[in-house]
């Protein structure tokens, strides 16, 4: 699936409104607080979901599960599976980005050339091959298990023989920016965990932290359901957050024009002056593109509202920010007029900024 295409159908969708008031969290036993009705999910680590899995509603295609099946344990195994769920990812991106880029061609609002977006129509042979290539596209990625295939490998990524979810950086960030805060007894940080794998990530702050995880395609009961590109836009400062986080979510959509309105939208849900944007981003995003570097990212983000970095760290495969909302610049661009209007003239168009032949496209 991808996200185009799970906008669609999430479209049809009746609109849940998710507001930072709707809490979803879980006490120390394990039991769901805040919302009442749901089922309380046990703990299940990461390894054992994978080696249980199939895609939903369908039988796990050979390759993909072998590819993916843990065969024994020890750490050779563990290596054989981190491999294969690599692999798996990595393909997904491909097979995603290429998706949009076939979509976009149709849909005629985005060019090829790498300097910027016309109008130019397709000839008729152009989008015959264009629609060609989508279901060959779509077809590679049913084989593999689909999304859903998708998200478990990369929860398998985040289990703790991995290094954990990426919860972990942000935490002391947290208590950095708000040291007045009484964890017992205040009003708990509100945060909005968009393209959540798992309910679960702040579990251990949920006297200080609540969160509201959502995701296109819900791995936990405890998650919404919810494309965060129609998530209503809260209304008053009691519906926004204080933390919204888009960990591994920028990169996973294709669309480029998709990744920045994801980026707008986020400030729109955030308290201006304090709320804190918590990005994390595959190292070579940042590192190893011809078109894209840190100091670019950092301008990009100011122009958004985003002008304080409040920290940053590179680690082995990943890029942290966190970055304040100072101010909400975009609020000014809400109008799809303003949003069309971006798309035509790009405020930062792709221009080549590391012209090294190792270098990803
Ligand atoms: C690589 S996973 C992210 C995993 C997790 N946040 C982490 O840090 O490991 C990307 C997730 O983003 C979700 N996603 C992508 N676009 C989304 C959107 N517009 N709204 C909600 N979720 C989205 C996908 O469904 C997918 O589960």
């Amino acid at each position: 699936m991808t996200a185009k295409k799970s906008r669609k159908s999430s479209s049809k969708r009746k609109r849940i409104p998710v507001t930072a008031a709707q809490p979803v969290s879980r006490a120390s036993d394990g039991s769901t607080k805040g919302l009442p009705g749901l089922p309380s999910t046990p703990d299940v680590d990461a390894l054992s979901v994978l080696m249980a899995i199939t895609p939903s509603g369908k039988e796990t295609t050979s390759a993909t599960s072998s590819l993916l099946t843990i065969k024994g344990s020890g750490s050779a195994s563990r290596k054989k599976t981190s491999l294969a769920t690599a692999q798996l990812i990595r393909r997904y991106h491909t097979l995603n980005k290429e998706l949009s880029k076939c979509l976009a061609r149709i849909d005629n609002k985005k060019s090829t050339h790498a300097d910027g977006y016309h109008s130019k129509p397709q000839s008729l042979e152009n989008i015959a091959a264009d629609l060609a290539r989508i279901a060959e596209i779509r077809q590679e990625m049913d084989d593999l298990g689909g999304l859903d295939m998708y998200q478990k490998a990369s929860t398998l990524g985040q289990s703790k023989q991995r290094g954990g979810d990426s919860s972990k950086w942000l935490v002391p960030i947290l208590e950095r920016c708000h040291p007045q805060l009484n964890k017992k007894a205040g009003p708990p940080l509100r945060l909005l965990d968009i393209g959540a794998l798992s309910p679960h990530n702040y579990i251990k702050y949920s006297s200080w932290i609540r969160t509201t995880p959502i995701d296109l395609n819900p791995q936990d009961p405890l998650i919404i359901k919810m494309d965060f590109l129609e998530m209503p836009v809260p209304t008053g400062q009691e519906q926004q957050f204080d933390i919204v986080c888009l960990s591994l979510v920028v990169n996973f959509v294709g669309d480029p024009v998709q990744r920045g309105e994801i980026l707008c939208h986020s400030a729109r849900f955030l308290v201006p002056g304090s709320g804190i944007l918590y990005l994390v981003l595959p190292l070579p995003c940042i590192q190893n593109s011809r078109y894209m570097d840190h100091e670019l990212l950092v301008e990009m983000m100011a122009s958004l509202g985003y002008s304080t970095l409040i920290s940053h760290h590179f680690a082995k495969k990943l890029a942290y920010y966190a970055f304040k909302l100072d101010v909400d610049l975009n609020g000014a661009a809400k109008s799809s007029k303003d949003k069309e209007s971006r798309r035509v003239r790009p405020l930062f168009p792709k221009k080549l900024r590391h012209d090294k032949p190792n270098r990803n496209k």
